[in-house]
């Protein structure tokens, strides 16, 4: 399990979290949700320890990862797979290199190895016809996939996800959603997902929080998400288009 404990962070003067607290189950989905520029993806550095606190805690199984030394952390970090916003896969490599270089990267595992293992983990998000594929003669569906594929290389235990189906057409959407909820089910992995999307996070989260003026102010399962009484998690889950929520927001 995952906790957070009174985390604050600022940036100069601008302090973007401020006292957040959020236990995160293991073995689940945890959506975080709220605003652009809200600090969800400060949120989700800190609990990889990409960035310090300036107070509270990140304890992952009791320990607080925020007073490790960054040999400690890379050691807690060989835990957690990553799929960044832009998905980051490298234009230089085919599919399978890609998914092959964590592998490369953090084991000492034979090419022979290496090449069972990227072909498994490329099959587990059905494309290991693509293995040969450059990225950019990919759909952006099918990157989101090897950037999975790529997550799951080193079997990790928890995986972190920013807005893993952002820029995509809403079948791929839902495709890409209804693929991590079935790999969470499959290889029972904790998720983290940074989303805007409501609707997915009512489909496929076993709890969302809100983050809003850099603190966790709703949380729970989808249903009690439904009935908050909170003005912003009202808003937002209305599904306003985004340029109009913001405009709400700001007259609050
Ligand atoms: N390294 C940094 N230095 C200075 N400011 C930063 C840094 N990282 C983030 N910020 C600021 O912190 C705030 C929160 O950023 P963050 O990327 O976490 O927002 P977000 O909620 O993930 O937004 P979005 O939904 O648009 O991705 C922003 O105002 C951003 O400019």
């Amino acid at each position: 399990m995952i906790k957070i404990v009174d985390l604050h962070k600022a940036f100069g003067p601008h302090k973007v979290l401020r006292g957040v607290n959020l236990e995160i189950p293991e073995g689940k989905i945890t959506f975080i949700m709220g605003a652009s520029g809200t600090g969800k993806s400060v949120l989700l550095k800190h609990i990889i320890g990409l960035i310090s606190p300036d107070k509270g805690q990140i304890l992952i199984d009791g320990k607080d990862i925020t007073q490790l030394s960054e040999k400690e952390l890379m050691e807690v970090r060989k835990r957690f797979g990553m799929l960044f916003q832009e998905g980051a896969l490298f234009d230089s490599l085919t599919v399978g290199e890609n998914v092959a270089f964590p592998l490369r990267e953090h084991t000492n595992l034979s090419e022979k190895e290496i090449r069972a293992r990227v072909e498994l983990k490329l099959s587990q998000v059905g494309l290991l016809e693509a293995i040969d594929k450059m990225p950019s003669e990919l759909s952006g569906g099918m990157k989101k996939r090897v950037a999975l594929a790529r997550a799951l290389a080193l079997d990790p235990e928890i995986v972190l996800f920013d807005e893993p189906t952002t820029g995509l057409d809403p079948i791929m959407q839902e495709s890409i959603s209804y693929l991590i909820k079935e790999t969470q089910e499959r290889l029972k992995l904790t998720c983290v997902v940074i989303s805007h999307d409501v609707p997915i996070a009512f489909a496929i989260a076993d709890k969302i929080a809100f983050l809003y003026e850099g603190k966790v102010v709703e949380e729970g399962s989808p249903e009690e998400i439904k009935k908050s009484k909170h003005p912003f998690v009202k808003q937002f889950i209305r599904a306003l288009p985004t340029g109009l929520k913001e405009e709400v927001h700001e007259k609050e």
